[in-house]
């Protein structure tokens, strides 16, 4: 705009008055039939004349505050040039900005300061399209942001509030409901947010408490800008889909293919494990996390790509349901049978290396297998206790079963046996060495302590706050190596859902059956050896080593599955502590108030109070600490530690506390400078690096 002077009131006067006495003096000129006209046109062009005036004044009177509004930035010997005017008073859609050459036009807040004087003094939202620092000219495209909508202007209020008055709004998308959904944020204060990450949480989730939702933040400071966008909320339970399994190829044919999917992140993307690609899948997770579910998955993943399964069940029970199910060839519940499972697992990689080593067979001619060993801690002390009893003199002082597993970890690839090995907690003894690497894939379930965090992904912050209260909840590293989130997919026990007679989840078994063609390898049994074999292997230990395996309708009088039916009466009474004594039990307690056998694992894997892994209460300085810890926010809510404390980028008289709680809600809340904390520390566990 050119700057006019507010020179309208005496020209529409003047047409005004102009056109009146022309039209009064008409009749003595002899144009009497005119004068009704030119009075008429007199007023009106007096009228637009006036209101086109009183319009230019204000768009002048904004030309000036912008101009003032720019002063300091751009220097005295400056012009700025405001075209495109539109709306009423209007703003100008283009600003043209030559600047004086003592404007300090390389200091990198510059732009945003001149960005943010433009938006300021004229109202609008306004970007930098273009800058020439040799012709000293600046560019800027304005938008008038009062006609936006409410819920839009507000979004762009908070920003503005968050991320300082250069920040701009722009690319709003609705979801279905029709509300803002994403949006993109362009001249972000990016030193300001690349050099605190509690900045940037605080950022997230104070617009988050101010906008209602779980927004999440997409930074990119390459390009100074950031995308706001609503997380798509976690589901609770997700279940298993069926394998996409080739049925027409052999198993030989689709090794490479085999993907094994465990569960989905916030987006909704599948997370799989890859056997050819990592041969061994390690699980990590502390009682009522969900791991033994999620070994389930897998099973029944795998058994759809018709691979023999053989499982190792440390916990004895956790496996029973699974024994029937096709391709699961045995299920070892005592140690005997588990040290009899890993020594011929053992053994088929040795003797399938040694036809490589000859030269009489390569990789693709070996079929997969699959070898599960559950509850390794379990299984390692019965092992223990039971090596100690039957070691006969001149036998290794471990039992040298340990070993092999490390061996197949170690070979399994080139053999094509894979193993799953499943523990509490991470231990030094097998994360020590070259042993981490040969289990790329992992999967914590539930929460990590720092040292766990740090043995599974080397990184003390990785998997230390995930909501207690979801189960099934898992940590993992994607394939572009970044630790990821993970719902993992649901399967019902089978043993749980025969025994309840529940047919919703019986179905969804049903729907994970390997497909006729794939049910390729039956039951085994595995037959004790005879004291005779005891004698001639040298002791219990080497016989069970090398016992026979024979198909299971072989030894029917062997096998565990033909005499399983239970009465469900009978099972509770002998159940019973009382029982256990000799005791008969004489009052019947009613149905509704008995805990059915199955859910007390999950009533006693509930983890209450004291004895969930953390330190006693401490009064702690919020400063001082660290991701993971818990924090008692109200009386009774505890909350996670989600980001490293620091002072309050935006308010230096508090600490900005970013947090997490059971729920999976996450906030920021800050705490001022100097007050104190009730906190638990996560304990460092026995065992651990
Ligand atoms: N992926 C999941 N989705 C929804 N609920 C789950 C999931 N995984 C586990 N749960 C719930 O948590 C309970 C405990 O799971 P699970 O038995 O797998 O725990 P665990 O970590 O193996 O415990 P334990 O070591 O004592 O066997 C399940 O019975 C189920 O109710």
């Amino acid at each position: 705009m050119s700057v006019r002077s507010a020179s309208y009131v005496p020209q529409a006067a003047t047409w005004g008055l102009g056109g009146i006495g022309i039209a009064a003096a008409a009749p003595l000129l002899g144009m009497g039939e005119w004068a009704g006209w030119i009075g008429g046109g007199g007023v009106v062009v007096a009228g637009a004349v006036g209101v086109l005036g009183h319009r230019g004044q204000q768009r002048q009177e904004l030309h000036l505050s912008l101009e003032e509004g720019l002063a300091p930035l751009i220097g005295g010997r400056s012009t700025v040039v405001t075209r495109g005017w539109k709306g009423w008073p209007g703003t100008p859609t283009r600003v043209i900005i030559r600047y004086d050459a003592v404007a300090k036009d390389g200091d990198p807040n510059w732009k945003a300061a001149v960005v943010d004087a433009t938006q300021r003094r004229l109202d609008v939202s306004a970007t930098i399209t273009k800058h020439d620092r040799r012709g000293r000219r600046v560019v800027l495209t304005t938008r008038d942001v009062t006609k936006e909508n409410p819920v839009e202007q507000r979004v762009s209020r908070t920003i503005g509030d968050l991320l300082g008055s250069g920040a701009r709004v722009t690319s709003f998308k609705s979801g279905a409901d029709g509300d803002v959904a994403s949006f993109e944020v362009r001249h972000i204060p990016t030193t300001k947010v690349a050099s605190s990450g509690g900045y940037r949480a605080k950022v997230e989730r104070t617009f988050g408490h101010v906008h209602q939702g779980r927004w999440r933040c997409k930074w990119d400071l390459e390009h100074d800008k950031v995308l706001f966008e609503l997380r798509p909320p976690f589901p609770e339970v997700v279940e298993l889909p069926r394998a996409q399994v080739d049925t027409k190829r052999d198993v030989l044919a689709s090794y490479d293919k085999v993907s094994i999917d465990f569960g989905v992140d916030e987006d909704g993307n599948k997370l799989s494990w890859r056997p050819a690609v990592d041969p061994n899948l390690m699980v990590v997770g502390a009682p009522g996390t969900g791991k033994t579910v999620l070994e389930h998955n897998i099973l029944a993943s795998v058994a759809q790509w018709g691979w023999p399964i053989w499982v190792v069940d440390g916990k004895a029970i956790e496996f029973l349901g699974w024994r029937t199910w096709p391709n699961v060839q045995t299920v070892a519940s005592t140690v005997e049978t588990q040290v009899a499972v890993i020594s011929r697992a053992h053994e088929v990689m040795e003797h399938r290396y040694q036809l490589i080593v000859a030269g009489r067979a390569s990789e693709d001619d070996f079929e997969p297998l699959m070898l599960f060993i559950d509850e390794w801690s379990d299984f390692r002390a019965n092992l223990t206790d039971w090596y100690t009893t039957v070691k006969a003199k001149g036998m290794p002082t471990k039992a040298p079963v340990l070993q092999k597993v490390a061996s197949i970890a170690r070979k399994g690839r080139s053999s094509r046996v894979h193993l799953l090995f499943a523990t509490q907690r991470p231990d030094a003894e097998y994360f020590g060495g070259d042993m981490r690497d040969n289990f790329r894939c992992r999967i914590s379930m539930g929460r990590l302590s720092p040292q766990g965090a740090m043995m599974m992904y080397q990184d003390p912050n990785i998997g230390t706050t995930v909501p207690r209260g979801r189960r099934g909840r898992a940590t993992t590293i994607d394939e572009n190596n970044r630790p990821v989130e993970t719902q993992t997919y649901f399967v019902p026990d089978p043993r749980k859902a025969n025994r309840r007679g529940d047919q919703s989840q019986l179905d969804i078994l049903e729907g994970l059956m390997p497909d006729e063609m794939m049910r390729r390898h039956g039951r085994l049994i595995i037959v004790p050896p005879s004291d005779d074999d005891i004698d001639k292997a040298g002791s219990d230990y080497t016989a069970w080593c090398s016992a026979d395996w024979v198909p299971a309708e072989a030894r029917p009088d062997l096998d565990p599955v033909t005499n399983t039916a239970v009465d469900a009466q009978r099972a509770r009474e002998m159940a019973s502590p009382m029982a256990m004594f000799g005791i008969p039990s004489t009052t019947a307690r009613p149905a509704s108030d008995t805990v059915d056998i199955d859910d007390l694992d999950d009533v006693l894997n509930t983890t209450h109070g004291a004895d969930d892994g953390y330190g006693l209460n401490v009064d702690a300085d919020p400063l001082g600490l660290s991701i993971g810890d818990l924090v008692e926010l109200e009386p009774g809510y505890w909350v996670t530690v989600d980001e490293e404390t620091e002072e309050d980028p935006l308010d230096p008289s508090l600490v900005l506390l970013c947090w997490r709680d059971d729920e999976d809600n996450t906030g920021a809340t800050g705490i001022t400078l100097g007050e104190r904390v009730t906190s638990r520390r996560a304990l460092i566990e026995e065992g651990a690096l």
